[in-house]
């Protein structure tokens, strides 16, 4: 943890406890913030790693010291043009109050007093809303309110690289945005149990959660966080976290229950579940089986006890080491290659990734990307299909990829594909965040023939 810099209490006339309380949530925001920047790690990382070694925090500190820094990074892209230092001064105070505003966070005492310390210098004349802020555009002209001698604009929100490398449409812009600067609900699947069951077993857990109109086995277990390991539907594996945009792609894949599916990017199985969950609800007796690999060999481990905890057979792990195909040749009905990208269509839920990251990392992974869905496409059968998927939302790391994969191997070719969310049809699909309030996702799916 990187020490910042800390003002006395006195500087700021702290006098009340909710402002010293205040003042002291300030000191714990600021110093994570200065770690993300000055480590380079993901914000979620750098806050489990403080609360694991400072216990002293209840659930409501937890919540305060962690709300107010995701949010920081969520608005960031406004509030850096307003806090330039890297000081504790009152400008940091300002942002903080502010975003306490953008987010309609309940505690008042605390914004309250961060506005006081801001408000101290002649500098800032920081005020609450005086009306709710529901859109971007609202809050925009809110910020533009508080801080007049700066310009805000809604498309700050996200990196210029981002843009660079993105093609969005001038009419889908504010709508992106606007997803972008929310956080997504916890989307899950119903596995071995019917959709309904599983709600009414949510419910008996205190757990509101409802279906979806999208995936007869989706579920959408809102925005509270959930301590998985304390519901039975989690821990008898009839529930698995699974973001909505992410199922998509075995929707997509489509596997039928007699089918071997090869998953070769596999990570910790978030795919292979969901492939193998889709054979079972065809036929519980089918003789599908899939065949998860991964680089790192600790993810293949937790997929194992996940499989176990779903009570999954026909799920095996082969370790990709190196060159050599870790699976038969010419033998799978499916393969899917959920390829190593930026990311960038999961920034709802780590929006310190937008300010940490640069173009590089949409940029340095097609050869990879390329590498990758060129030897996993050995394992394809004649008639056999291979999907590629990624969670960016460049079309450098997607159709480009896919593209030059077809120029290399003309006998495969692109299957059309039916948006689940908005109906259209396409050759290859980007799920927007704002389609179905989701992560961002994109898939391909191409059949090997003659
Ligand atoms: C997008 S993540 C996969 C997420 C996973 N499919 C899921 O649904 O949870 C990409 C995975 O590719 C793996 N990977 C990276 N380079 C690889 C390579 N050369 N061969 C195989 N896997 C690789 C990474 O370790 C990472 O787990």
């Amino acid at each position: 943890m990187v020490e910042s810099s800390t003002p006395s209490t006195n500087a700021f006339q702290a006098q009340t406890s909710a402002q010293k309380r205040a003042f002291s949530y300030s000191n714990t925001i600021h110093q994570l913030f200065t770690s993300v920047f000055q480590q380079k790690m993901p914000a979620d990382r750098i806050v489990g790693e403080y609360f694991r070694a400072h216990k002293k925090h209840g659930s409501k500190d937890r919540r305060v010291i962690r709300e107010s820094l995701f949010a920081l990074f969520r608005w960031w892209g406004w509030l850096k043009k307003v806090h330039t230092s890297t000081e504790q001064d009152e400008s940091w105070f300002a942002v903080l109050a502010t975003v306490a505003e953008l987010e309609g966070h309940s505690w008042s005492q605390f914004s309250e007093a961060w506005q006081s310390f801001a408000n101290q210098s002649d500098k800032f004349n920081v005020q609450p809303s005086t009306q709710p802020l529901v859109t971007v555009t609202d809050k925009c002209h809110f910020v533009q309110q508080n801080f007049a001698e700066v310009s805000f604009d809604t498309k700050d929100l996200l990196p210029q690289w981002f843009w660079d490398v993105t093609d969005v449409s001038p009419e889908n812009e504010l709508a992106l945005i606007e997803a972008m600067s929310s956080r997504p609900p916890i989307w899950g699947r119903a596995q071995k149990q019917s959709t309904a069951q599983l709600l009414s077993e949510l419910q008996r857990d205190d757990i509101t959660a409802t279906g979806s109109e999208f995936f007869t086995d989706s579920v959408n277990l809102g925005h509270k966080s959930i301590n998985l390991n304390a519901i039975k539907p989690y821990l008898q594996g009839s529930l698995e976290i699974q973001d909505l945009g992410s199922q998509v792609i075995g929707q997509v894949c489509n596997p039928q229950a007699s089918d071997n599916w090869w998953d070769t990017c596999s990570g910790a199985g978030g795919k292979s579940l969901q492939l193998r969950s889709l054979m079972f609800n065809q036929d519980n007796n089918g003789t599908g089986t899939i065949t998860a690999s991964d680089i790192r060999k600790k993810p293949l481990e937790e997929l194992l006890k996940r499989a176990k905890r779903a009570g999954f057979k026909g799920i095996s792990v082969a370790a990709w080491k190196d060159e050599t195909l870790p699976v038969t040749a010419n033998h799978f009905d499916g393969v899917l290659v959920d390829a190593p990208c930026s990311c960038t269509g999961t920034w709802r839920r780590n929006p310190d990734m937008r300010w940490l990251d640069d173009t590089n990392v949409v940029n340095d992974k097609h050869a990879l990307q390329l590498d990758i869905l060129t030897r996993s496409a050995k394992a394809v059968k004649l008639d056999g299909q291979l999907v590629y998927a990624t969670c960016s939302l460049s079309p450098v790391e997607n159709e480009h990829v896919v593209n030059a994969f077809l120029a290399q191997h003309p006998h495969f070719a692109l299957l059309p594909l039916q948006h689940p969310f908005t109906g259209q049809t396409t050759k290859q699909l980007t799920v927007w965040p704002q389609d179905a309030n989701s992560d961002g996702m994109f898939v391909a799916k191409m059949r090997r023939k003659a």
